[in-house]
């Protein structure tokens, strides 16, 4: 049995929403964030373990949480981020495309970037990775045309090792709520730099929160050309696209 919510009874969302925002921006994204919601389901009776279901790309997929750490639980922006590469899948098809989610998180969108016949690379810190496995694998099994892989990325660190940039191809790379109170901005910056070539199309949903926020975008709109693609008011959020910005332009 499974029970529907609404992003308003979303607990997360209900957490994150901007109380100060006017009613009419509100309205005005409300009903696409209630037809993102509406792919949200919880179970409906009290298991041992604690899941969250979600529909997108026509399959069922149930992501297990852990309440510990901030990567342990789906957050809206990457609902957001999945609902997007879903319904834009004419300007932004992923099919065969070689990708690389960074903070990953529980693995919703390398799932959703997966199911949608992306090549994904879903990269995390160590701590993450055992459950950001587990539920890529329960998902994505026989399901998928390239199997996921899932990778050690902490930001800043080791990059040339694990990612030198003469292998990396990346078409796309993703990122959800990245950007918070986290000292690891600079490297976040350094992190995208290094995976992004000039073709690399940087897909990234970013929840406001703070100042440090508008100063990180101060810093990476000086290596990439932004363009906001979606803008959720009522909760704070948007959805940038990124390219690296051309030598003669930089
Ligand atoms: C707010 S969570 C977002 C998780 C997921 N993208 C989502 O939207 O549901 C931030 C993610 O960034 C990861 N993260 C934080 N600091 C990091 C670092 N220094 N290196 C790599 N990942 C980091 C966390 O582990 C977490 O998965």
């Amino acid at each position: 049995m499974i029970k529907k919510t609404s992003i308003y009874s979303h607990p997360l969302v209900h957490r994150l929403m901007d109380p100060g925002v006017e009613k009419e921006k509100r309205d005005d994204d409300k009903k696409v964030v209630a037809e993102i919601m509406a792919r949200c389901f919880v179970p409906s009776l009290i298991t041992t373990t604690s899941w969250e279901g979600f529909h997108f790309v026509g399959h069922e997929i149930r992501i297990t949480e852990a309440m510990d750490c901030y990567g342990a639980v789906v957050w809206p922006s990457a609902l957001v981020l999945c609902y997007f590469l879903e319904t834009n899948v004419k300007h932004y098809n992923m099919v065969d495309k070689n990708v690389i989610e960074i903070g990953a998180g529980t693995g919703l969108v390398s799932i959703v970037a997966s199911l949608l016949g992306a090549h994904v690379t879903a990269t995390d810190l160590p701590e993450l990775l055992g459950n950001l496995q587990y539920n890529i694998s329960r998902n994505t099994k026989m399901k998928c045309k390239h199997l996921p892989q899932v990778k050690e990325l902490s930001w800043g660190i080791a990059l040339d090792e694990n990612f030198p940039r003469s292998s990396n191809n990346f078409d796309y790379i993703l990122a959800a709520d990245v950007v918070y109170a986290h000292p690891f901005l600079e490297e976040l910056l350094i992190t995208f730099d290094h995976l992004c070539k000039e073709t690399t199309i940087i897909l990234w949903v970013m929840k406001f929160r703070l100042e440090k926020e508008n100063k990180f975008i101060d810093r990476f709109k000086e290596l990439f050309d932004l363009e906001e693609i979606y803008n959720f008011p009522s909760l704070n959020i948007k959805l940038y696209k990124a390219v690296k910005k051309s030598q003669r332009s930089a």
